[in-house]
């Protein structure tokens, strides 16, 4: 079996509070992009549990560690599964606030539910999920998504982007996500994020706002750059996604003039799936 996890950028970010166990309480609308990675799953002839082959981008690491290993060995706490090799393509930057590990994890939940028919709602995989990632969960549901808690619960939310386009830019820069997690003070906004969210996009530039940008644009002024450039190129809306590094941009079109500024970074462009 195949799927292709795709990568995600969060319109707004809110950091609300820190909680006793660490974590943050956030507010964050998740939204997918249809930069992916490939992930196939069969059946093993050598035995062993999950057998990893990792391609693509190398993202380095002790392979047990790997979302995709965990979430199999998570099921294989309660499930007799039968061992697998499982193939993983990575094309999605990692240290980008995009994601790609959480949705790879949560497309391997999906891909061992399906395939050996176990007894699992949507519901019961995202739970499973949260305790892979806080953003995991969202990759089960894989639409735009009100988020709050952790970054577990969420609501359905009607906004549609469909008709612009994306422009994704990472910067060769990573940025690790307690790190960025540890430089900000929370606060609680005075108009939520539901309310702007609402608003036309071409009004969201200064309400809508990433609470991560200060101190992650402070420590890295180049993110900050792609920022500026995706304005200055015409986009309706620019934003770092989730912790960075990455860099989105809404526009009507996508600008011919993108290969001047990002020469040396990962760039992405596409069509708004919702
Ligand atoms: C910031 C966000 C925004 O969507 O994503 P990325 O930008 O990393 O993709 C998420 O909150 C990241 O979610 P995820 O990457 O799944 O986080 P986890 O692996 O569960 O947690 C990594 C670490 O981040 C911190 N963390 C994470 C989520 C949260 N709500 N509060 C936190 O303080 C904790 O220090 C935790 O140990
Ligand atoms: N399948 C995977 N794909 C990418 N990264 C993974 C995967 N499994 C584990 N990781 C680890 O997760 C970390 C990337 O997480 P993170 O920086 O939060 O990414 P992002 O912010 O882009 O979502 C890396 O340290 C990487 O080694």
């Amino acid at each position: 079996m195949l799927l292709f996890p795709n990568a995600k950028i969060n319109l707004g970010l809110n950091i609300l509070r820190k909680r006793p166990d660490g974590y943050h309480d956030i507010e964050t609308v998740f939204y997918p992009v249809n930069l992916t990675d490939a992930l196939e799953v069969v059946p093993s002839v050598v035995g062993g549990s999950c057998n990893l082959h990792l391609s693509g981008i190398h993202i380095g690491g002790d392979p047990a560690k790997n979302l995709v290993v965990k979430a199999y060995d998570l099921l294989a706490v309660r499930f007799e599964l039968p061992p697998v090799d499982v193939y993983l393509h990575k094309v999605i930057p990692f240290g980008a606030g995009l994601g790609g590990g959480s949705s790879d994890a949560a497309d391997m939940l999906l891909m061992l539910r399906d395939s050996f028919k176990l007894p699992l709602s949507d519901d019961d995989l995202s739970r499973y999920a949260s305790q892979l990632g806080a953003d995991c969960a969202f990759f089960i549901r894989n639409r735009p998504m009100l988020a709050h808690g952790i970054g577990d619960e969420m609501e359905e939310i009607g906004i549609t982007l469909s008709g612009y386009s994306i422009v994704l830019v990472k910067p060769a820069v990573m940025v690790s996500t307690p790190e960025a997690y540890a430089g900000v003070t929370p606060r609680i906004p005075e108009v939520t994020l539901s309310d702007i969210i609402k608003l036309p996009i071409r009004e969201w530039q200064g309400r809508l706002v990433n609470d991560f940008e200060p101190s992650v644009f402070a420590k890295y002024p180049q993110i900050s750059k792609v920022k500026d450039d995706m304005y200055r190129m015409g986009a309706l809306y620019a934003s770092m996604s989730g912790s960075g590094s990455s860099v989105f941009g809404i526009f009507e079109q996508i600008p011919e003039e993108l290969s001047l500024y990002f020469v040396n970074d990962f760039v992405y462009t596409g069509e708004c799936r919702f």
